[in-house]
């Protein structure tokens, strides 16, 4: 185990209690999404273990040792962690360069270029060596923040919201590379985001935080198959919730359907179509069945009445 995050405690003010009794775990080499709508409590779980505040109540152990928080540390932050912040932290006046090098050493020039060069290709910022942080948009210095993080091939890498800033063929090629990157490297990734569907194919296990608790710890498929609530089924993406009254009406066998997961078919539930968008890949669907209002993806554009099987 490389990081062990045991019954935390943690509140801003004394009267609200942010994390009560919080466990998590991460494993060697894990890839591990920590899931969660605004303000659930991603980047303070993410600062504590860092070391940026003090918590509480409970403990962290990191490779084995018992983390002391800023209290019992002079410079914040652990040796062989690092952590990608939401304000990205780079030195304004040292070239992107300069900040992706700032941790590798100057005894092996030659080497710390090459590695340079190989993390500015990781997060496609190869023309932009040698400008300074001020001239880059946000997008851009959240990715010389991450390649300044993964210099230093740290066992443990925590990122918050690493693709926030990015415009959507970024994110692609982005994550691709990192991951792939993190994955060669045998590095653990600690990684927060609030669209599940950023992270789904290369995450180990999805956490998900509502309101400072752990409400469900599991594989992406166990997660998008079984999701804990409504809430983590919405961060999957678009959904169909149903009551349980729907559910016994409709006779469905589960609560959330993802509207591919509903077919239109011989036969089955009645539904009247509202409207039938070009969505690209898919025609995407507004229908009614009685008073219920569902979305559901089609390859091809429908109208009148149809039957659903779920
Ligand atoms: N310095 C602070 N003092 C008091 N309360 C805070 C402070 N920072 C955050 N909070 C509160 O703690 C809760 C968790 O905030 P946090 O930033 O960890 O959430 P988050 O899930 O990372 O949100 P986001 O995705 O918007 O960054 C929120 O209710 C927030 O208002």
């Amino acid at each position: 185990m490389l990081l062990e995050v045991k019954n935390l405690y943690f509140n801003y003010q004394t009267d609200k209690t942010l994390f009560q009794n919080l466990n998590l775990n991460v494993d060697e080499g894990q890839i591990i999404a920590l899931a969660g709508e605004s303000g659930c409590g991603k980047s303070t779980l993410l600062s504590l273990i860092y070391g940026l505040m003090d918590w509480q109540n409970g403990e962290i152990i990191f490779d084995g040792q018992k983390l002391l928080g800023p209290k019992g540390n002079l410079v914040p932050g652990e040796a062989q962690m690092k952590f990608v912040a939401q304000n990205y932290d780079l030195m304004p006046y040292g070239t992107v360069y300069d900040n992706v090098g700032k941790y590798i050493s100057n005894i092996n020039l030659k080497s710390k270029k090459e590695k340079v060069d190989e993390l500015l290709d990781v997060v496609g910022l190869t023309e932009y060596a040698k400008v300074i942080p001020k001239n880059l948009s946000g997008g851009q210095q959240q990715r010389v923040a991450i390649a300044r993080a993964l210099a230093v091939l740290p066992k443990l890498l925590l990122l918050d919201e690493p693709f926030s800033n990015l415009d959507f063929s970024r994110k692609f090629e982005l994550r691709d590379k990192l991951f792939n990157y993190v994955r060669q490297n045998k590095m653990s990734l600690l990684i927060s985001t609030h669209n599940l569907e950023e992270v789904l194919p290369w995450a180990d296990k999805i956490v998900v935080l509502q309101q400072g608790r752990l409400i469900q710890n599991d594989s992406p498929k166990e997660t998008y198959e079984n999701p804990y609530n409504d809430y983590v089924a919405k961060l999957l993406g678009e959904v169909n919730i149903f009551s349980d009254e729907e559910k016994t009406q409709f006779n469905l066998s589960k609560k959330h359907y993802f509207p591919h997961q509903i077919k239109v078919a011989e036969n089955g539930v009645e539904a009247t179509v509202l409207e039938s968008l070009f969505a690209g890949s898919h025609y995407r669907n507004r229908l009614k069945i009685n008073d219920k209002s569902i979305v559901i993806y089609t390859p091809n554009s429908i109208s009148g009445k149809v039957f659903l099987g779920f």
